[in-house]
């Protein structure tokens, strides 16, 4: 396993079990791939057998017609080997893909649930970097290096068996080149792979050179550090050459061993069928037969060998998914928990909605359906929510919320804010399920819920709204499958985002995301809410959904979360403080700690930390008074 700051990789025992079961699972087809390979190897063998028999036959001044059918063995056995050969490294290349596309997509279901702390620990990176560098190590793997080594394996095996066939002693002396190749692999392979990670480095090192002086030219040019940065760039081209050049060297003196090992082979092959042929146990055919046998095997070999590091390369990339399909589930979560990313819930691709239950209740009455959640006679009984004795702290760091408590009656709109740092997201993280409080409770209409569960009655929007590759339209029908046009467009309108949206070059169904038609933050944030309409959510949570944009557009904004939350029990991360003078109560956080909390004028009155930051806001903001 890796250290505690990376997702973890399986070990050598587990990436085994783990292919033994898929090979298991996929035995029929292993056995026909190996079958195939068995007659395409053997076929393989039968030309140079049959040459050793012409050649005794031409010895002997055979007639034609003796001759002929051993022209037609070869011919056979050549048509027949190339295409066994062809449908075998077909077939194992198809046991491989299957393989692959299982694990993979294994992989990215698991990835998709895991624990928001989970992945930040982690770092996307090395969960990106898991499911495209490491697969595409493992494809390479297993649609050519593994098909050309099976057969590689195979033909070798035979032709030393063919050549036991003939002489044991034949065989023996083809056998003599065995610990040579092992010995040279051996020598090769802890010696290259730090090589190869060392030019891989030296080579990303360069190219992160020249972007960041390409990228930065200006600065270059206006600080005149051209020549430093020339010698920079020419100092890392060198690093790059020289590790190249050393790589080179060494596989080069690997090929110089993989020669040996062939010349010792062939030579211990002729010197014994020299002798056998001298004393009559074999014949000059046999011999010559044995020889071309064991010089046939000198290409498969070399690639087997060759190859052998991408086979490395590939067993690693397997135990880092492997690492990732074995991550134990969040305790208390349910197997079909939606996505965990800080995002609206019910983002989740093939989840949509992520089971809210109070979809298609009346918007009027929030939490009327929360009943039909299947919690049956413990579920909730309203959508209410309660946080009681909340405490968190990130990744065994010091305590962030030191007991929070906070009650929401059904349909209430409360407002949270507190300076940077107070805790607010965090506590919003919570109430929505997606990070687990070390201590105390969050509940929905009275029950105490796990986040599993809590994730179908909350949903939450974050600034970092993410709006998902492709057509606009399905985007929004990400948050309810089956969407008509009509509640589409109606949940684009109750936030103010039809004009827009129509306007867009094909409307709806404009490609947006990545790749795409570019979004503003505020539309993207418009998309977010409509999606919250659709999703229908009896608890809304809205972190911070309008502090990026600019004045005008947060306002906008103001309106379209109003929108999207009316009827619902609502808690508003508030940075703009209008957004919490429009609610019907205030909590102000410090520290991890509810320091105050009361309707908006009340606390204005009182003169306590909510009024301090309140007369800030208005200093900075002089026209939100008069809001
Ligand atoms: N992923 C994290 N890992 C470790 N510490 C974190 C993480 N996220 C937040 N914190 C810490 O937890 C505390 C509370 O942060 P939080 O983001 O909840 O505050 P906030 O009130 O929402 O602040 P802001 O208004 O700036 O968003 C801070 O001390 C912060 O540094």
């Amino acid at each position: 396993m890796t250290g505690p700051d990376r997702l973890p990789v399986a070990d050598a025992r587990r990436t085994w079990a783990w292919l033994r079961l898929e090979l298991r699972a996929r035995w029929i087809g292993g056995t026909l791939a190996a079958l195939v390979g068995v007659v395409g190897a053997a076929a393989s063998v039968v030309p140079a057998y049959a040459l050793g028999t012409l050649v005794d036959r031409v010895r002997e001044n055979a007639p034609v017609s003796a001759i002929i059918p051993i022209a037609v063995v070869i011919v056979a056995a050549a048509v027949v080997g190339g295409a066994a050969t062809g449908a075998a490294t077909y077939l194992i290349g198809r046991v491989c893909g299957h393989m692959l596309a299982d694990l993979r997509e294994r992989t990215v279901a698991r990835a998709l649930t895991l624990p928001v702390t989970t992945l930040e620990r982690a770092g996307k990176g090395d969960l990106l970097s898991r499911v495209s560098t490491d697969a595409a190590s493992i494809g390479k793997a297993a649609t050519s290096v593994v098909p050309t080594m099976i057969s590689a394996f195979l033909l070798g095996v035979l032709s030393i068996a063919a050549m036991a066939g003939m002489d044991w002693r034949l065989g023996l002396a083809g056998a003599v080149a065995v610990p040579l190749y092992v010995a040279a692999l051996r020598w090769y392979l802890p010696r290259a792979a730090p090589k190869y990670a060392a030019e891989r480095r030296a080579v990303a090192g360069n190219s992160q050179l020249l972007v960041e002086n390409m990228q930065g030219a200006r600065t270059v040019h206006a600080y005149r550090l051209e020549q430093r940065r020339l010698r920079d760039i020419g100092d890392a081209s060198h690093q790059v050459h020289d590790i190249s050049v050393s790589v080179f060297t060494l596989f080069t003196r690997f090929v110089g061993r993989v020669n040996r090992a062939e010349f010792f082979g062939l030579a211990a092959i002729l010197v014994v069928g020299f002798l056998l042929v001298r004393s009559g146990a074999a014949t000059v055919g046999q011999s010559a037969a044995a020889a071309v046998l064991f010089h046939r095997l000198f290409n498969p070999i070399g690639m087997l060998l060759f190859t052998f590091d991408e086979l490395q390369a590939a067993a690693a990339s397997l135990a880092r998914l492997v690492g990732v399909v074995d991550l134990a589930p969040d305790p208390g979560d349910g197997p079909d928990r939606p996505g965990g990313g800080l995002a609206a819930r019910g983002d989740g691709p093939g989840r949509p909605g992520g089971g809210l239950a109070a979809r298609g209740g009346d918007p009027d009455r929030p939490g009327g359906d929360l009943d039909r959640s299947g919690d049956g006679a413990s579920g909730p009984g309203g959508a209410g929510l309660e946080l009681s004795g909340v405490r968190f702290g990130y990744d065994g760091g010091p305590e962030v919320l030191h007991g929070v408590s906070i009650s929401l009656p059904a349909g209430a709109r409360v407002a949270l804010v507190g300076s940077t740092g107070a805790g607010k997201s965090t506590l919003a993280a919570i109430a929505a399920g997606i990070l687990r409080p070390g201590g105390g409770t969050v509940s929905v209409g009275g029950v105490a819920l796990p986040p599993d569960r809590l994730r179908a009655h909350v949903a939450i929007i974050t600034q970092e709204v993410h709006v998902f590759a492709g057509p606009l339209v399905e985007d929004l029908r990400l948050a309810r499958q089956g969407a008509s046009p009509g509640e589409i467009a109606s949940a684009l309108s109750a936030v103010g985002a039809l004009d827009w949206a129509t306007a867009l070059p094909d409307g709806l169904d404009t490609v947006v995301g990545e790749g795409g038609h570019e979004l503003t933050t505020a539309q993207a944030q418009q998309l977010a809410l409509a999606r919250l309409i659709l999703v229908d959510p009896a608890i809304a949570i809205l972190d911070e959904a309008t502090a990026e944009a600019g004045s005008l557009g947060a306002r906008t904004l103001e309106e379209s979360a109003a929108a999207a939350t009316r009827g619902r029990t609502t808690l508003i991360v508030a940075h703009r403080l209008t957004q919490a003078a429009a609610a019907d109560r205030v909590v102000v956080l410090e520290h991890g700690r509810i320091v105050e909390q009361g309707r908006h004028q009340e606390l204005v009155a009182a003169g306590g930390r909510y009024a301090q930051l309140w007369r800030a806001w208005e200093a900075r903001t002089p026209t939100s008074s008069s809001r």
